[in-house]
């Protein structure tokens, strides 16, 4: 057993040490992982993988896949087949080859006809598949959803997904520990959405990179478990690995009676345990934030990055009030994106669009709050004909409980568009998309860029001010909905029966999944022969590109139409698309990679803070490496990013700022740099002196020799072994997640009180 932090350990520290396989020194450890959740965008290159190894899954009863990204939202009434329903070809091949896969495989897999079918990270909670003290991973950065069970879970990229459906194991680096406390009374209208935006604003997009939040405080304490998954879930948008909070009542009273959560003496044994996770008292965190919850009013976003923050009592900030170039220069181009003037009052910016759904705020409790501003509104009031207001449920069973409530009803009434479950219009992969120049107000958690369609702008807000602005017309202050009048109007209202969610998950009993070619294989690891293809990086010499962009995110990097591939190849043109193309012609503009001699640069040089924040898409480093840049040089990299890169053979240099900008300036002058990683070291041209950078000694002996993480954790399939025997002992509710046989199923509790 590798030996634990000593002394006062952290709700994090404690689940890390549980999970560690193998300590490979340095803070880098081999951890397992309980429960794999897959999607139809990030899977399709790792079972390729697989296949061409002739890997099975490992653990086909800790995996649960669905189909989210792709799906149409449109009625599901004439759904024969994917090939039939989707119009789209990459949509239509992507959720086709995640049906081929399953099956091939033998995985549980919730489909387009099934009701528990949903967006990833809103299906595992709710099955009770997301549990306390688990490791939990998804191809998709918002996994950091599930740390609200006091999980640790975090988003990975294809490599890493391909890593775990082999081995259940992770090569990982424990992070920092960070703590944000919320404490006192929140003002009236102030939800749990707003509280993350605030917390963002002050801590910046980079604010949690390297480090796990542990969200603590009365504040989150009073919060639902449905408000505790949309902090966590924004934990990436703060540039966290993972967000958490410790269990309790409120978390055990959600799981209880779930389809795959524990049940009779095992509960029993399982929440003995999961009492057992709370940061201890003297525990050290290395970075600790405290939010007075008094600071916080109703929040919404004004530019394109999650921190660009304002109450919505404020206006449109004023770039020429920002000293910082590259602050000011980004906010110039932010308000020219949004099409803002300075100075604005936010209030006053109409909308024309209002999409209610996504993983932050698509859940039962985001609906209801929605819901009741609506009735607020009064029994006659609609959402002006200038906008289109849509609200897509996280689940078939979310759209079925608010159908059972009559949730549904209220919508359509004041004339919201009322769809089917996936992520719709929080990323536009689906039909759901903004047209051009169209503003959206929007519960999801992205505001990037051309993220919910190509030059769409987006303004985040919690769902209750999003109905709000559906019945205004403009972004509006939830405040003004609520009072007597509101109450009144409420009360005149339809009488909502609440329903109770475990009455509605009626086929608990899992059918064991059984693979079509591959066997299972639960106890032995396959051979560790197959020769890695991951290219040496040893050193690189070339042209270096100069960008001088704070907060380079992933949709900016390769954005959503392009992550339809089922290859990993074939993407430079895609490399920062949308900055390389005009938008109305189509032809090259001159952004850096389309003037010589940076079209044949082989190193990209940023100036501004936080190169790859975002979503989890390994799609941006193949771009990169497509195009031919195989070494980025930033002040501070996205921890996803970072390692996609690496699993590719590409290296993520960090150096401190002012020596990127001296870099960049080389770059501007068109002058080679040469990044030397034996030496750690990035050599300047005409003899001025090079600066040096660390890399981990691990990944720094993988790059030099090119190992693949697959092949060397092969070499652990002992140790991975024993601790599967441990692991089988202590903590028996892992195996077999409720697959019939495995751990006796009762009926559900359904004595679950529900409240609006
Ligand atoms: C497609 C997936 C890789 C991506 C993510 O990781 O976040 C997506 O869910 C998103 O929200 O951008
Ligand atoms: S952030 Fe949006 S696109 Fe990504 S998983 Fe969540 S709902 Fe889907």
């Amino acid at each position: 057993m590798p030996a634990p932090t000593t002394g006062p350990r952290t709700l994090y520290d404690k689940i890390w040490d549980d999970h560690v396989v193998e300590q490979k020194g340095d803070g880098l450890a081999l951890i397992y992982i309980d429960r794999h959740l897959v999607h139809e965008v990030t899977s399709p290159q790792a079972f390729e993988g697989l296949r061409n190894a002739g890997r099975p899954v490992r653990r086909p009863d800790c995996t649960l896949a669905t189909v989210d990204h792709n799906v149409p939202t449109v009625s599901r009434k004439n759904f024969k087949t994917v090939e039939s329903f989707i119009d789209e070809p990459d949509s239509r091949a992507q959720c086709a080859a995640l049906e081929e896969n399953v099956k091939e495989f033998g995985l549980t897999y919730f489909g387009m006809t099934d009701k528990r079918q949903g967006i990833v990270h809103i299906i595992g909670p709710e099955q009770g598949f997301t549990l306390p003290g688990i490791t939990c991973v998804c191809g998709d950065s918002h996994t950091s959803t599930h740390g609200a069970f006091g999980s640790l879970a975090f988003g990975i990229g294809t490599s890493e997904v391909e890593h775990v459906l082999a081995t259940q194991t992770l090569l990982q680096r424990k992070g920092k520990n960070m703590r944000i406390t919320v404490d006192g009374d929140l003002h009236e209208g102030v939800t749990s959405k707003d509280v993350m935006l605030h917390i963002i604003g002050v801590i910046g997009t980079a604010g949690g990179t390297g480090s796990v939040i542990e969200f603590a405080g009365s504040v989150i304490r009073g919060f639902s478990m449905e408000g505790r998954m949309s902090m966590c879930n924004m934990s990436i948008e703060a540039g966290a690995r993972a967000g958490m909070v410790a269990p309790d009542e409120v978390t055990f009273n959600y799981l209880r009676g779930r389809p795959l959560a524990p049940k009779g003496e095992v509960w029993d044994r399982s929440e003995a345990y999961w009492r057992s996770l709370k940061s201890d008292p003297d525990a050290k965190f290395d970075i600790e934030v405290n939010i007075p919850a008094s600071d916080i009013i109703p929040t919404v976003t004004w530019g394109t990055s999650p921190q660009d923050v304002v109450p919505i009592t404020g206006v449109v900030p004023n770039p020429a009030n920002i000293t910082d170039p590259v602050k000011r220069a980004s906010a110039e181009r932010s308000l020219t994106y949004m099409g803002l003037t300075p100075n604005t009052p936010m209030e006053e910016i109409a909308v024309d669009k209002v999409f209610i759904g996504s993983c932050t705020n698509a859940r039962i409790e985001d609906l209801r709050s929605a819901a009741r501003i609506v009735l607020a509104a009064g029994p006659d009031a609609k959402v002006p004909s200038s906008v289109h207001a849509m609200v897509v449920p996280g689940s078939g069973l979310v759209k079925k409980q608010s159908e059972v409530e009559g949730l549904d009803a209220i919508f359509k009434r004041a004339g919201f568009d009322w769809r089917e479950a996936g992520c719709s219009m929080c990323l536009g992969m689906n039909p759901d998309q903004l047209s051009p120049g169209q503003r959206c107000a929007s519960t999801s958690n992205r505001n990037f860029e051309g993220r919910q369609g190509s030059g769409g702008r987006t303004h985040l807000l919690s769902p209750a001010m999003a109905a709000a602005a559906a019945m205004t017309g403009k972004l509006t202050d939830v405040r003004k909905f609520l009072g007597a009048t509101a109450e009144a109007n409420i009360a005149a209202g339809p009488k909502l029966k609440l329903a109770n969610a475990l009455e509605l998950m009626d086929d608990d009993v899992l059918p064991p999944p059984t693979p079509e070619k591959h066997a299972t294989s639960s106890h032995s690891l396959p051979s560790s022969e197959t020769s890695s293809s991951v290219e040496k990086f040893t050193v690189l010499k070339g042209i270096a590109a100069p960008l001088h962009t704070e907060n380079v995110d992933t949709d900016m990097i390769i954005p959503k139409q392009f992550l339809k591939t089922l290859k990993r190849t074939g993407l430079a043109n895609a490399l920062f698309y949308t900055l390389r193309k005009d938008p109305h012609t189509g032809a090259d503009t001159d952004f850096v990679l389309n003037r010589e001699p940076y079209t044949k640069a082989k190193i990209l040089v940023c100036s501004g803070k936080n190169f790859g924040c975002g979503s989890s898409r390994e799609h941006a480093p193949w771009s990169l490496k497509d195009f031919g840049i195989r070494c980025v040089i930033a002040p501070s990299f996205a921890d996803i990013f970072r390692n996609n890169s690496m699993q590719n053979g590409m290296l993520p240099v960090a150096l401190p700022q002012e020596e990127c900008v001296a870099l960049a300036e080389d770059a501007e002058a068109g002058l080679e740099l040469e990044v030397d990683l034996e030496k750690q070291e990035v050599r300047r041209p005409n003899g001025k002196a090079p600066f040096s950078f660390t890399l981990d000694p691990f990944r720094r002996h993988c790059l030099l020799n090119g190992l693949d993480d697959i092949a060397l954790t092969m070499q652990d399939a002992k140790a991975i072994e024993t601790f599967e025997e441990r692991r089988s002992e202590m903590w028996p509710w892992l195996d077999g997640f409720g697959y019939q046989g495995k751990i006796p199923l009762s009926k559900p509790n359904t004595t679950k009180k529900m409240d609006w």
